[in-house]
Parts: structure tokens; sequence; C-alpha cells
């Protein structure tokens, strides 16, 4: 018995030392750079500067693995997001979009040429879902411009900041297609206004920076990126110190929240915290509060 424990005991501690060391060298990919600026935080970078950081079928599948990765990379609390080069993305690859309709062209009966547009359709949605669903927060940069599927990108994330620089614009109709990823089911939640969505959906005008302020698609503008980045990491850094459980937590109620009655919301909260009420880090907070002796460090969760 004491040696099938000893094996035990050894097991854990590589299967726990093979998750750090995962952990502390982010993957990287081949349209995404990932780094870890500060404890718990990751910065994911836009990396196709000059292509404008223009979504191509890599990075769409960049995004949604690199997402689920941090999903379940505990060592991660917190998610930055932003873009190389001179503007945060121009959106889909316009390439890309003709490769993709031209492949369903060569699709002779109509089911199947259905079917392909469908799956691909589907699919897309997923990688801009993997961000939404992280359940670390999502802080997302934008300077310069940020553009269809851009708006599509950062209406997935929590908290949107902006330099004085950017602009935004839901482009979709302007290349003639009906966003289909996301922006038409996320902006309304976003800003609030039905009026104001439909505005910028119908006719694809340009938002600046001042007007995205005003009307709450992002929380606030600085100077320049670097002031912006700057911004974004210390609020990821004070996200990051509180308890992971109690964040990650608050994040999955206010998503299966937005679309439930208060009834149902209040139902997921009791079920989650019946679980989370019995961790240490609730312990560990009340007593640090009750000291005022700071915020306590946290375990990884
Ligand atoms: C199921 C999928 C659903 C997803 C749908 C998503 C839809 C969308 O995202 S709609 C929006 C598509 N994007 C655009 O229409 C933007 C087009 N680009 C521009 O308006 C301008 O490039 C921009 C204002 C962003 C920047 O202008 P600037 O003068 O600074 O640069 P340019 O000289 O125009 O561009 C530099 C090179 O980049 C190429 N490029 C720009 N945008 C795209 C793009 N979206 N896709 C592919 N390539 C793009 C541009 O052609 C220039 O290339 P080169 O001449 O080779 O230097």
């Amino acid at each position: 018995m004491n040696s099938l424990n000893a094996l035990l005991k050894n097991n854990t501690r590589h299967f726990l030392a093979h998750i750090k060391s995962y952990a502390s060298q982010p993957a990287q990919y081949e349209t995404l750079a990932v780094s870890v600026p500060k404890k718990n935080v990751y910065h994911v970078e836009l990396n196709r500067p000059q292509k404008l950081n223009t979504l191509n079928q890599c990075m769409w599948s960049d995004l949604k693995k690199c997402f689920n990765t941090l999903h379940n990379d505990s060592d991660c609390r917190v998610v930055v997001i932003s873009g190389q080069g001179k503007l945060f993305t121009a959106g889909i690859d316009l390439q890309s979009l003709v490769e993709y309709f031209s492949a369903a062209n060569e699709i002779e009966d109509i089911g199947r040429r259905g079917r392909f547009l469908y799956k691909f359709i589907k699919d897309t949605q997923e990688c801009i879902t993997a961000v939404e669903e992280c359940m670390k927060p999502v802080l997302a940069v934008v300077h310069g411009a940020c553009l269809g599927a851009g708006v599509d990108l950062i209406t997935a994330a929590d908290i949107r900041y902006c330099t004085e620089d950017a602009w935004f614009q839901v482009k979709e109709v302007d290349v003639g297609l009906a966003a289909d990823v996301g922006t038409l089911q996320r902006l309304p939640k976003v800003i609030g206004s039905a009026s104001v969505v439909r505005e910028l959906c119908y006719s694809a005008r340009k938002v600046d920076a001042k007007e995205a302020l005003d009307i709450g698609l992002v929380g606030k503008m600085l100077s320049d990126k670097q002031s912006a980045i700057d911004h974004a990491l210390s609020m990821a850094e004070l996200i990051a110190s509180k308890s992971p459980v109690a964040v990650q937590a608050t994040k999955q109620n206010i998503l299966y929240s937005q679309d439930k009655t208060p009834r149902e919301g209040l139902e997921h909260i009791a079920l989650l915290n019946m679980l989370n009420h019995q961790s240490e880090d609730l312990s560990k907070s009340a007593i640090a509060a009750a000291s005022r002796s700071g915020t306590p460090e946290f375990e990884n969760y």
C-alpha cells in the first residue's frame, strides 16, 4: 500500500511539473504571437502585420486553438489581445474569401454546395466563440482600424479599449455579406442601443474612437498604442491578482445570464457557488479583507 502511495505521489508530481513547464512557455502560432508579460497575464497579438492582420484560414484556426488552450491553462488568468503593425485588423482576408467562394463553386450539386458553405460558416463562428467561451477575461486593445471580422472578434471579448486614432466598421454589407460570425448577435449586447446597432450594421459607416467611447463600444480611449497596451496590462494584472475561482465563475455566470431570465441566471450562480463557496480562495479572501492584510496569493485554477 505504501509503495502504491509513493508511486501515485511521484506520478502526480511529474504530472504537475509537466503542466507547469507547459504553462510557463506559451504555445506559439503561425499567425499569433503569445507572451506572458506579467504574472498570469497572457498577451495574444495578431501577427500578420504585413497583411494588416487580416484573418485568413490559418488565423481563424489559430485563434480557436489558442483560446481553447488558454481556457485550459491554469497559469493563464487574463488575456489581452491586440494587433502588431499599423492597425488592429482589416477584417477577413479578402483573398481567402475569394478562394472559399471558388472552392464552393467547384461543387456542382446545390445541396452539397450548401452543406460546404454551412460548414465553413459554422467552423468560422466557432473560432470567435472560442474567445467568448474562454473562461479567462479577455481584454481587447484596438489601434488604427478594426473592420469586419475584427468587430466580430472584439465583441466576443469582455472588455475593450482603443487608441485615439482607432476606427471601427461593421463592414460586411460592403462586401455583400450579412455578418455571420458574431457581430449581429453580440454588438447589441455590447452597446445597448438597437437603433445605433442597426444603423452601423446596415450602413457600414465608420465609427471613430470618440464615438466608440460615447456609444460604449469601448470602455476607455487612450492616447496611443503603448498607453493602451500598458493600461490593458495593468487592468489585467489587477484582475489576475483576484481569486481565479471567483473571477472565472463571474465570467461564466455573466455569459450564461446574458440570454436567460434573472431566475435562470440566479439558479446557475447558486449551482456554481455551492461548489465555489467551499474553495480556499473564499476563506483566504475573507480573512484578508477582515484583517485588511492586502490581496492574498491564490493557487492557479
Ligand atoms: C464566414 C466568414 C465570415 C467573415 C466575414 C468577414 C467580413 C469582413 O471582414 S468584411 C471587411 C473586409 N475588409 C475590408 O474590406 C478592408 C479592405 N481594406 C481597406 O479598406 C484598407 O486596406 C484599409 C483602410 C484597411 C487600410 O488602408 P491603407 O491605405 O492603409 O492600406 P492599403 O494600401 O489599402 O492596404 C495595404 C495592403 O493590404 C491589402 N489589404 C487590405 N485589406 C485587405 C483585406 N481585407 N484582405 C486582403 N488584403 C487586404 C491591400 O490590398 C494592400 O495590399 P498590397 O497592394 O499588396 O500592398
